[in-house]
């Protein structure tokens, strides 16, 4: 099967470091998988490579086999890479609600549907409301983004992804910052999207509990350069992982 999204010896040099080195991979639809490494091993300055934050030194990524490599963050977007929402990006005085309806809207627009029945506001809010209620905020669909209480941010940040429909999932630590309590429902709704449709989900997570009970595939970086791919428990019992987030020496 043609990978979701595929990155060819994927390079970026910042002076004289490589932070992300000659790293292909492809990522199948419908599969979750994890980028783990220790601290500096390159997962974000990937992950911002892919959705076009930065530009790459050489290689390529493809979506759905077209090069993108070129593109503006923007474009990549409209191609289907969708990128978890920092919450800076929402518009602070409208409701969660609104906030949800504009990224339904925009997704609308970018379909080549000028004629499609949700373009109607009625439908497009409509629509905001089941995303808001499939991350289980609808009781906060007029509370403003800045009230919301940090998990509950965190839930918006996901139902924007959503209402964008892309066709790969981006989350860059996701529970970071979360109580125990709230991670949990973040999970749940991650592993929702996984299991609807043949989303690709891609995950930068540390904790290995939330990659072992999500992930289908483990991807690990260091210094930046793949040294491992593959099934999580397998990936997890390596030396390379053991030693990086274990502490333990590797036995050779
Ligand atoms: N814009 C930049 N300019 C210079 N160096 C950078 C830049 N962005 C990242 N780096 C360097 O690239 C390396 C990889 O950083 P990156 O943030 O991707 O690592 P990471 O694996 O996401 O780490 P963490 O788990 O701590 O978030 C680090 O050494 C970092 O200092």
């Amino acid at each position: 099967m043609e990978p979701a999204l595929e990155t060819r010896g994927l390079t970026i040099r910042f002076g004289g470091h490589v932070a992300v080195n000659d790293v292909s991979c492809g990522f199948a639809p419908g599969t979750l998988t994890a980028i783990v490494g220790p601290n500096g091993a390159g997962k974000t300055t990937y992950f911002n490579l892919i959705s076009g934050q930065l530009r790459a030194s050489a290689g390529q990524v493809l979506v759905g086999g077209q090069d993108i490599t070129t593109l503006p963050a923007s474009a990549r977007t409209r191609q289907g890479l969708g990128r978890a929402f920092q919450l800076t990006n929402l518009f602070p005085q409208l409701s969660a609600l609104e906030n949800v309806r504009l990224a339904v809207q925009s997704r609308a627009e970018a379909g080549w549907s000028l004629f499609r029945v949700w373009n109607d506001r009625r439908d497009l809010i409509e629509k905001a409301e089941a995303v808001l209620e499939r991350v289980r905020l609808a009781d906060k669909r007029n509370v403003a983004p800045a009230a919301l209480s940090h998990g509950d941010q965190r839930k918006l940040e996901v139902a924007l992804l959503i209402a964008m429909e892309p066709k790969v999932f981006m989350f860059d630590e996701p529970t970071a910052g979360m109580s125990v309590d709230e991670v949990p429902t973040v999970l749940e709704l991650i592993n929702d999207i996984k299991q609807r449709g043949d989303a690709t989900v891609l995950l930068v997570e540390h904790k290995m509990d939330v990659v072992r009970s999500l992930a289908d595939r483990i991807v690990v970086l260091h210094n930046g350069v793949l040294v491992a791919d593959g099934d999580p428990a397998a990936v997890i019992a390596s030396p390379i992982v053991q030693e990086a987030y274990l502490g333990i020496e590797a036995t050779r």
